[in-house]
C-alpha cells in the first residue's frame, strides 16, 4: 500500500500516540540530554514498503510542539518535503521494522541500561533468567532464561544496523547497544511499551543483583 492511500484518520492516530508515549517516557526522565528515539508504523507491513513515524533528530523529547515527528519510508528517507531530520538512528528502527514486522521501535538511555550493557558488553549478551517479568515477552516457561544481545556502539549507525540480523532474536524483543541504550519493540505501541518497561526492570533487578552477590557474573 502507498503511502497516500494510508488514511490522515490513521496517521493524526499514530502521531497522537507517539506523542503521548514520549511524554510518558519524558516524566520517567528517559530521554535525558535529548537522547533517545521512537517510533510507529502505519498502514501495514509489507517488508517491500512500509512506512513509519518517527522522532526528528535532536528535538527535546520532553516538549510537545508540531515538529517532533516525520514520516519516512522502509530505508529511513522522509516521504512529504520537510526541513525535519529523522533520527540520526533511524536506520536502525528500520532494520527491526524489516526483520520483525513489528508495529512499533522504542529506544531510550538510562542508567540501568547503560551500566548493564556495559557489563556483559564483553560477552556480547546479558543472560536473564528466572524473574517473573521474562512473562512480559510472552515467555511462559519455568526459570526460562532470555539472552538480551548487547551490539557495540560504533558511531556509524549503518555498521551498527547491519549488525542487528546476525543477532536479533524473534523470542526477545530488544537489543542493547553498548555503553548506550536499548531498543525494544512490539506488535503495537502497547507491546512495544511493555517491552521496554520489562527490560528497564529487569535490568535494574540484575545491577542489584550484582551488588548484593559481590559483582561476579
Ligand atoms: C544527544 S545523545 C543521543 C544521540 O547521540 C542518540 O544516541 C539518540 O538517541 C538521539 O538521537 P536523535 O538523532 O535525536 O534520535
Ligand atoms: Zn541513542
Amino acid at each position: 500500500m502507498g503511502f497516500e492511500k494510508i488514511t490522515l484518520e490513521h496517521k493524526r492516530q499514530v502521531l497522537e500516540e507517539l506523542a503521548d508515549i514520549k511524554a510518558l517516557f519524558a516524566s520517567r526522565n528517559w530521554f535525558p540530554g535529548t537522547s533517545g528515539n521512537l517510533s510507529m508504523r502505519v498502514g501495514e507491513f509489507d517488508p517491500e514498503q512500509f512506512y513509519f513515524a518517527v522522532t526528528a533528530s535532536g528535538k527535546d523529547k520532553s516538549l510537545r510542539t508540531p515538529e517532533d515527528f516525520l514520516f519516512v519510508d522502509k530505508h529511513g528517507k522522509a516521504i512529504e518535503t520537510t526541513t525535519l531530520k529523522p533520527s540520526a538512528e533511524t536506520l536502525i528502527h528500520c532494520e527491526i521494522y524489516r526483520l520483525t514486522g513489528c508495529g512499533a521501535v522504542f529506544h531510550v538511555h538510562t542508567v540501568f541500561n547503560n551500566l548493564i550493557s556495559e557489563f556483559f558488553g564483553p560477552e556480547g549478551h546479558v543472560p536473564i533468567q528466572g524473574i517473573e517479568l521474562i512473562k512480559a515477552f510472552n515467555i511462559w516457561e519455568e526459570n526460562a532464561e532470555i539472552r538480551v544481545p548487547v551490539l557495540p556502539n560504533f558511531a556509524d549507525i549503518p555498521s551498527i544496523a547491519e549488525l542487528v540480523p546476525g543477532v536479533l532474536d524473534p523470542k526477545v524483543p530488544g537489543i542493547l547497544l553498548r555503553n548506550h541504550g536499548i531498543y525494544a519493540w512490539g506488535k503495537d505501541a502497547f507491546e512495544a511499551k511493555r517491552h521496554l518497561e520489562a527490560f528497564e526492570f529487569l535490568f535494574e533487578v540484575m545491577y542489584r543483583q550484582l551488588l548484593l552477590k559481590g559483582n561476579s557474573k
